[in-house]
């Protein structure tokens, strides 16, 4: 572990400085993901990397989970609270007001998308690029919002199933509260992310590595694998 995290925190310097920029901004969402992502921008970059702590009508608790990541690693962070411009676009858009217990992914997934926006904000700013959160895991399953929480200038743990994840996270000293909560993205009440995808971060794991899985798990990783494939390609264009 100490070899991988010296090996990734060695790439994002370079890919800052190949890439012109002067640090990483990462959402800070309380998770795991995130934590570990925005450790390992700090260790690249000390001087210049700055968390961003976004609810949207989200548990408070992952708030102040966020706050102590930042806290405990001395990351720079901002609180913005994007509970207004979601109500309103949403609104905007069904002529409704927002219902924070309906699971409407049409309107859900404007959350991560409002993170995107925010993100990118702080980049043009600062010069930053926007560190992303994804795992191999979810790339796999292509779980995870296209141009929303998938709108990123690069991907440090991209190579990193969740498992791993896990293992570096231990190294780096994210604090255990953090490691032990369930993943969730968060978007509902209750969201988690083993029960919307069907199959535990295990067993996905487990085939991503190795291969083995029984019948249930390869059919749902192979249906969510091509059902999502077009989130990690590029629009397409006419081919004259
Ligand atoms: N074949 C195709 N070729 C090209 N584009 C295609 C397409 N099929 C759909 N599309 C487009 O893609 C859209 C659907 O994709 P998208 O908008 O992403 O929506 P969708 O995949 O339905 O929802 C995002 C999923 O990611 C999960 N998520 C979100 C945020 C964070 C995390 C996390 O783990 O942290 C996970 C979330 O819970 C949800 O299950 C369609 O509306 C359409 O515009
Ligand atoms: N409330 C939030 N504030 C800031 N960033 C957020 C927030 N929610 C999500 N994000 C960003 O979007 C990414 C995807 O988040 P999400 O919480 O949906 O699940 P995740 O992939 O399990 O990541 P994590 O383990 O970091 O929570 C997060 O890693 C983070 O960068």
């Amino acid at each position: 572990m100490h070899l991988l995290a010296e090996r990734l925190t060695e790439w994002l310097r370079e890919q800052a400085a190949e890439r012109g920029a002067r640090g990483y901004v990462v959402g800070l969402s309380g998770g795991i993901d995130s934590a570990v992502t925005a450790v390992l921008c700090k260790r690249a970059c000390p001087d210049s990397v700055l968390g961003v702590i976004m609810p949207c009508y989200s548990n408070p608790q992952d708030a102040e989970d966020a706050r102590l990541v930042a806290r405990t690693f001395d990351i720079p962070f901002k609180e913005i609270v994007l509970d207004g411009p979601y109500a309103l676009l949403v609104r905007l858009l069904t002529g409704e007001d927002c219902n924070v217990e309906k699971k409407d992914l049409s309107i859900i997934n404007i959350k991560p998308r409002l993170r995107m926006i925010t993100l990118y904000f702080y980049a043009s700013r600062l010069q930053y690029l926007v560190a992303g959160t994804g795992n191999r895991s979810e790339l796999t399953v292509g779980y995870f919002t296209k141009y929303g929480d998938g709108g990123v200038d690069l991907l440090p743990i991209g190579n990193l199933v969740k498992r791993q994840v896990y293992e570096l996270a231990e190294y780096l000293g994210i604090p255990r509260r953090i490691i032990e909560k369930p993943p969730s993205a968060g978007l509902w009440v209750g969201q988690n992310d083993e029960a919307e995808m069907g199959i535990t971060y295990q067993e996905l794991d487990e085939f991503i590595l190795t291969g083995k899985a029984d019948d249930r798990v390869r059919e749902v990783v192979k249906c969510l694998a091509a059902k999502n494939a077009h989130k990690k390609q590029m629009p397409a264009l006419p081919p004259f």
